[in-house]
């Protein structure tokens, strides 16, 4: 049974009188096995906490279902049993870091040597064990980030869900989160996680999902995430007349310019036809490349699909 499991997911804001609605969802579905690790990708606006949001109970969908381990979602089971960090964390920032991881192990039910032992232990992690006894308020974007992680992660959950979790990190605290994020799928937590930094997702997940506009227009296992993005092609082409681009870009390639370079991406099985095509279009190739695609290559394709 999926851990969670959205279907058919709508949901509009109505910003007010005079203002126009925002369809922020549409017909949303997918699911997310135990232990399986799903990053949800996409532009800015795409939906990402939204959907975050409604799976957490702190939004309601026009339509559609929700379903936590097979049931309709209760606040008291949300919060026991998921860990979560919201794009920017607010804490109570009168408190230090200390006192906040107190009281947030108090209000999870935990025995105080239990929230202690898991407060030094996750302190220790995100490299935050000197800076426990400073008030909340004095701290930086990337400090904060980290002090949220551990409000996430006090209670030890089994679902684990971060909005953005790198957010404002310097490479050393990506690096930590990554290798926390890393650890939690080891111990087979279920993460669910949006990000712009796709290759961490890349590496993170067993899954993804890519968001564009409110709609899932497509989601890749790892497995086929890598027979995506495995063989590229870049061909270097001669300068296009406007005929030209606009024929290439019915075609199952991207075409993008890079360094003064026009280049044409695609994957390597379609090479042999589209060089027929090149020739009966009359564009010349400079040079050829292969290499691997990345997921931001891929990120970047599909968005362009969409919007043609
Ligand atoms: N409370 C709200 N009232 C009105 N519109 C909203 C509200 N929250 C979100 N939206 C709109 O819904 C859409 C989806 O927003 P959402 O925050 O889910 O996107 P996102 O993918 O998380 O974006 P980002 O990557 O920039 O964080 C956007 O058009 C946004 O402006």
């Amino acid at each position: 049974m999926a851990e969670i499991a959205l279907h058919n997911l709508n949901k509009t804001y109505d910003p007010g009188l005079f203002k126009k609605k925002v369809k922020a969802l549409t017909d949303l579905s997918l699911e997310v096995a135990p232990g399986e690790v799903f990053g949800l990708i996409g532009p800015n606006g795409a939906g990402k906490s939204t959907t975050i949001r409604l799976i957490l109970g702190l939004s309601r969908p026009d339509s559609g279902t929700i379903r936590f381990r097979g049931q309709a979602p209760k606040g008291e089971t949300i919060q026991r049993e998921t860990g979560y960090l919201p794009e920017n964390p607010y804490l109570y920032d009168h408190l230090t870091l200390r006192e906040l991881l107190a009281f947030c192990g108090r209000v999870s039910g935990l025995a105080p040597d239990v929230s202690a032992r898991r407060r030094d232990e996750l302190l220790d992690k995100v490299a935050m064990t000197e800076a426990q006894n400073r008030p909340l308020r004095t701290f930086s974007k990337g400090m904060l980030q980290r002090a949220g992680i551990c409000f996430a992660l006090l209670h030890d959950p089994s679902v684990v869900i971060l909005d953005e979790p790198m957010s404002g990190l310097d490479p050393l605290g990506r690096k930590i989160v990554f290798d926390l994020v890393m650890e939690l799928k080891e111990q087979g937590k279920t993460i669910f996680f949006c990000s712009h930094i796709l290759s961490d997702v890349e590496r993170l997940c067993d899954r993804i999902g890519i968001l564009v506009q409110g709609r899932l227009v497509r989601q890749l296992s790892q497995s086929e995430l890598l027979e995506h993005t495995r063989s590229a092609v870049n061909l270097v082409l001669a300068p296009l007349n406007e005929a030209q681009q606009a024929a290439l870009a019915q075609g199952e390639g991207s075409l993008s310019r890079r360094g003064g370079e026009v280049v044409y991406s695609l994957p390597a099985g379609g090479l042999g036809e589209t060089i027929r095509r090149l020739d009966e279009l009359g564009i010349g190739v400079l040079a050829t490349r292969g290499e691997k695609m990345s997921l931001e290559e891929l990120f970047i394709q599909t968005i362009e699909e969409h919007a043609r």
